[in-house]
């Protein structure tokens, strides 16, 4: 979408207005902002573009995963197995929490482990990207990255996952629908989700 000068600003918005970036910092606290959701609904993505907009870091727990053990994910799978991959991302996870202001992005099953819920429950702010099967799928079909779909089926492997998730995901504080639309819109209505949060009475000094 083009963007600057000249462009038309209607609804919906890809720029969150100057208040609500603010009500959303105040909404967040010290605490972390993270994404949750299926496999390309886009955590890693708008996790990134949110924490732009909120000036704050950001960070990847996939991305961590990599960095501390020196393997991909796809490798960690291979190597270790799944359920060695879940205890590694519960621990990277667990750490990362302590940290924020920030935003995290974390991978799709991160969230179906009830320990790495309680805590982000607890300790962070939590935003589930709610996508349906057919724009989740037109994403991760471009790219074979993820072990889990590596399937005689993957399309529906990814549903199976969409059933069993779902009411879990549901937990999150916070559902923003992921759709085909520009990346900012998604962001940006993100970021004016928290602000909705914020239960602070608007006063004319905040004018
Ligand atoms: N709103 C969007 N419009 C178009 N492409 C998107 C959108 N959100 C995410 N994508 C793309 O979909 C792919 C999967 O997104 P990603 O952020 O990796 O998802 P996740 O981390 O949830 O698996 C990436 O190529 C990303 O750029
Ligand atoms: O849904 C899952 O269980 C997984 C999602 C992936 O992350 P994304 O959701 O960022 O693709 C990655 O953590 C791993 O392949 C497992
Ligand atoms: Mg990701």
């Amino acid at each position: 979408m083009a963007r600057g000068r000249g462009r038309q600003l209607t609804q919906p918005q890809a720029i969150a207005p100057e208040q609500d970036i603010e009500k959303a910092r105040r909404v967040l606290g010290h605490r972390n902002l993270v994404f949750v959701g299926l496999m390309g609904a886009g955590k890693s993505a708008i996790g990134r573009l949110v924490a732009q907009m909120l000036g704050i870091p950001f960070v990847d727990s996939d991305h961590e995963i990599e960095r501390v053990s020196r393997m991909t994910i796809p490798e960690l799978f291979e190597a270790y197995g799944e359920p060695e991959f879940r205890a590694l991302e519960a621990r990277v996870i667990k750490r990362l929490l302590k940290t924020g202001p920030r935003v995290l992005s974390t991978g799709g099953g991160a969230f179906m482990n009830d320990t790495t819920r309680a805590m982000v429950l607890a300790n962070g702010l939590s935003v589930w990207l709610k996508a349906d099967l057919e724009v989740l799928w037109t994403r991760v079909s471009k790219r074979d990255s993820r072990p889990l779909l590596k399937t005689a089926n993957p399309k529906q492997t990814l549903s199976d996952l969409l059933d069993q998730r779902y009411p879990v995901y549901a937990k999150a504080d916070v559902t923003v629908q992921s759709r085909d639309d520009d990346k900012d819109i998604i962001a940006a209505e993100t970021v004016m989700a928290l602000a909705r949060l914020d239960s602070r009475q608007e006063t004319v000094s905040d004018q």
